[in-house]
């Protein structure tokens, strides 16, 4: 049932995780799909780097590049300080309607702006429509081949200032070369590199941290 893989993660959190309980919809989401069928989410094992990083940084403004099921918006938002705001930007519409319905369950939506649209496109209205100057925290999960692109229109955009942390998934797995290359070459950026497995797999892949130095 459920004509796409995301509406049927959906329908599981729906009828698995209590309402308005976030934790219970992150366990939802994770159980279906390391049971039931496989998912790109960043996953539990990736996704408790991504709780510490956002505990550390205690960010009031976050970006998130890829909402996809709103996986990893959930695991974010439900970390945020009171007034915190997470923005969200998703291309294809009918994920965007499922990750919306996936924050209601979870009782998320009101830390989180998801935006429908390219980055490329986003990107640049981001300091007009919410009245922010930068980011103190990106979390970058998008299409690998979009890292590079979309990290170097962030720094034309001014939306990093000198310690804005870039937490990137799967840098080895599908892997984001020509990302990696440039985070950790350029002087831009200081980077560290977390090991850890896929999602719901034996595999190898790993996130990167870089933080903006101006
Ligand atoms: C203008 C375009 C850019 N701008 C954009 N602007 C807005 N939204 C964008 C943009 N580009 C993409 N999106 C959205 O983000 C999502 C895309 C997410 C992509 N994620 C992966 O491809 C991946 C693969 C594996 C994997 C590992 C091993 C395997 F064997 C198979 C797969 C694992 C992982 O953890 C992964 O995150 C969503 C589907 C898509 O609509
Ligand atoms: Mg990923």
């Amino acid at each position: 049932s459920g004509q796409s893989r995301p509406m049927r993660i959906l329908q599981f959190v729906q009828s698995a995780a209590a309402p308005g309980d976030a934790n219970s919809a992150i366990c939802a989401v994770d159980s279906y799909c390391a049971n039931v069928e496989w998912a790109m989410n960043v996953g539990d094992k990736k996704g408790q780097i991504l709780d510490a990083v956002v505990l550390a940084v205690r960010p009031r403004w976050v970006l998130e590049l890829g909402t996809y099921c709103g996986y990893s918006t959930m695991r974010i938002a439900r970390l945020l300080p009171p007034g915190a705001r997470l923005v969200t930007l998703e291309m294809n519409q009918h994920y965007a309607q499922v990750a919306k319905q996936i924050l209601g369950h979870a009782g998320l939506d009101t830390q989180v702006d998801l935006l429908v649209g390219a980055s490329s496109a986003l990107i640049p209205q981001l300091k007009k429509k919410f009245e922010m100057e930068t980011f103190d925290l990106i979390f970058i999960d998008h299409w690998k081949a979009s890292y590079l692109p979309d990290a170097r229109l962030l720094e034309e955009c001014g939306l990093l200032a000198p310690g804005t942390v870039l937490l990137a998934d799967n840098v080895t797995c599908p892997g984001a070369p020509d990302y990696l290359q440039y985070v950790r070459n350029s002087p831009r950026y200081r980077s560290e590199y977390f090991p850890c497995q896929l999602e719901y797999l034996q595999v190898e892949d790993g996130m990167e941290k870089s933080v903006f130095l101006g």
